[in-house]
């Protein structure tokens, strides 16, 4: 029996952003792999004009939770939706909610959090630092609670090369800082925004930094680990491969290029993709919830999840296996074949970007208003390379993370648990591993059927014919042009024609002569 699995059986579980990419998963495997437990209760708001019940049951009936409904029939009865906006006094939980959470959770998994790296510091705070301080004040009354588990990011001090499983202090206290903000006008926080995140590339970093500082400082008695993953991709083996469901991390510029939109992206050579994938860090995340909660450290434990120490894979390695997949399992209706190259100085990237982005996509557009249709694709160039500029900071560099914590919990674990809870990143065939994630990317996120592959390669070919016939009218144009213009031209024109000429006569003569 799993002393993991045996753990969560019968508990009261609260989970915050188990409408997310990594709640769903999270809460799939506590599922399937702990069916007798009591409770999940899930944080969630209403959002585009669906209800919580309706957002409830989509979720539940989308291919994520297909086996963990066979484990576990009564899935629906396990799970107690909460409406709470966490951007709200009190997390905008009814006193009636709030009575039930505190009086029966054992166990809190913290994940929601805003994610976007362009959120202005004002929202970015509410949700990622005052919505942690207001659930760890609701935490420290609950009755029964055993462990809280937090969800920080590897990135949260990137500022720095090395990093350790320790909190590092911050330039500005929090508090202070949730202070001024409630006076301070948006224009001025605007403004201010660059001073404070300093060599931090955006919002999200910065306050998952001091996210985690407000744990430390609000920790009071109860018992808390910290998980830092580093860039989450779709799961790898469980409940199947390839789950994935946003366009965030890496996601959106895999799509990018398998539909033939993304030719060119500046990327240091050995910089390391530190990709992992979500079911490894929700495996960790249950085994750390379990050590947290029986062995009660006496600090704050933090455990790294990243993959780049112990099984590093390059950019430019993901990239190239990511288009090998997608040659033998294209995407439908692409742009413009995908192959893509990567560049390594800014300008090189500024030509590539001309060439082979917006030119392209400035003609696409000239070709749908002749023929009566709304230009649109220069904006989407226009965004994904938005999209770019924001992902450039992770492509461009690689951290180290130190990872004592994590390999002391494998050495803790069952054999048992070692196999049905595997973080150990080791195990990852990253050849493997980014092909089912294009395949899932397709399958789950973009719903396109395998049965159109035939299809979508004949599209792909008409699009290489295509290709060549435009180089080849492109060609004779500027060659027509500089005969015109220059006595040279017409010279080497000349020389040229000639030169084939004899050559296919020698040939001519010579397989006379054979016969
Ligand atoms: C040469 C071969 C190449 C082969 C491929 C190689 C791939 C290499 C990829 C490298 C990626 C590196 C990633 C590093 C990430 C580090 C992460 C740190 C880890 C974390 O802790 S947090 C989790 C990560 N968070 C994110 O990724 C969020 C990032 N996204 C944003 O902040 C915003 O979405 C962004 C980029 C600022 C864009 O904002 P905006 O322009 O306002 O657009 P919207 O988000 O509102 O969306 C509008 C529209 O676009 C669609 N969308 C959203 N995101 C993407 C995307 N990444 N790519 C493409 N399209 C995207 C969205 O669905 C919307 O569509 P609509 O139809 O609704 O308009
Ligand atoms: N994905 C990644 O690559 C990484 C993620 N992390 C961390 O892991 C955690 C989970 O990330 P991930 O699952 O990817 O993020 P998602 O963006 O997929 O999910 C965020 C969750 O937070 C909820 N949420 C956001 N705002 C509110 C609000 N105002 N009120 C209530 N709920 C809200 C969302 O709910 P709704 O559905 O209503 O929007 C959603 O359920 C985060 O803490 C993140 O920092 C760390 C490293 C990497």
């Amino acid at each position: 029996m799993s002393v993991i699995a045996a753990f969560y059986g019968g508990k009261s579980i609260l989970i915050t952003g188990a409408t997310g990419f990594m709640g769903k998963v999270l809460m799939e495997k506590l599922l399937r792999t702990s069916p007798d437990l009591k409770v999940i209760y899930i944080l969630v708001r209403p959002k585009a004009g669906q209800s919580l019940q309706q957002r409830v049951s989509q979720m539940m009936n989308c291919k994520l939770f297909e086996k963990a409904k066979e484990i576990c029939p009564n899935i629906f009865e396990k799970i107690r939706p909460i409406y709470s906006d966490l951007t709200k006094p009190d997390l905008g939980i009814s006193k009636e909610d709030l009575e039930e959470l505190l009086t029966h959770t054992n166990i809190i998994f913290h994940c929601a959090a805003t994610v976007r790296f362009d959120d202005p510091l004002r929202h970015a705070l509410q949700l990622n630092v005052i919505a942690t301080q207001q659930l760890l004040f609701m935490a420290s009354q609950m009755l029964k609670l055993e462990v809280f588990i937090h969800f920080s990011t590897a990135y949260s001090n990137c500022n720095l090369k090395h990093i350790d499983e320790v909190i590092y202090p911050c330039s500005v206290e929090p508090k202070k800082l949730i202070d001024s903000v409630e006076w301070l006008d948006d224009s001025i926080i605007e403004e201010i925004t660059p001073k404070l995140i300093e060599n931090r590339p955006n919002t999200y970093t910065y306050t998952k930094a001091l996210g985690e500082m407000v744990v430390y400082q609000e920790r009071g008695n109860l018992n808390i680990a910290i998980i830092r993953p580093s860039i989450v991709g779709a799961s790898w083996q469980e409940p199947f491969p390839g789950w994935v469901d946003n366009l965030n991390g890496p996601n959106g510029l895999i799509i990018a290029a398998g539909k033939g939109f993304l030719h060119s992206l500046k990327a240091t050579p050995k910089a390391v993709a530190d990709v992992v994938p979500v079911d490894l860090v929700i495996n960790l995340t249950l085994a750390v919830g379990w050590h947290t909660a029986v062995h009660r450290p006496k600090s704050i434990l933090i455990y790294h999840c990243t993959s780049g120490s112990l099984n590093p894979c390059l950019w430019t390695d993901l990239g190239f296996q990511v288009l090998a997949t997608f040659e033998k399992a294209p995407l439908e209706k692409a742009f413009r074949r995908p192959n893509a190259d990567f560049t390594t100085n800014n300008f090189s990237t500024y030509l590539w970007n001309t060439i082979s982005h917006m030119a392209p996509a400035v003609m696409y557009d000239f070709y749908l208003r002749l023929t009566g249709r709304k230009p649109r694709m220069a904006k989407l160039m226009n965004r994904m390379l938005k999209t770019i500029s924001m992902l450039d900071y992770f492509i461009n560099r690689s951290w180290e993370w130190s990872s004592r914590n994590t390999e002391m919990l494998m050495s803790q674990l069952s054999n048992e648990d070692q196999k049905l809870f595997d973080f150990d990143v080791r195990h990852l065939n990253w050849l493997e591993y980014t092909e089912n994630y294009c395949l899932g990317i397709k399958k789950y996120l973009l719903k396109e059927d395998m049965a159109g592959i035939p299809a979508a390669k004949r599209h792909l070919r008409m699009l290489r014919n295509i290709h060549y016939l435009f180089n080849t009218v492109l060609f004779l144009i500027i060659w027509r042009f500089f005969i015109a213009r220059s006595q040279m031209a017409r010279n080497v024109w000349y020389f040229v024609v000639s030169l084939c000429y004899k050559f296919l006569s020698y040939f001519r003569a010579s397989s006379t002569f054979r016969h």
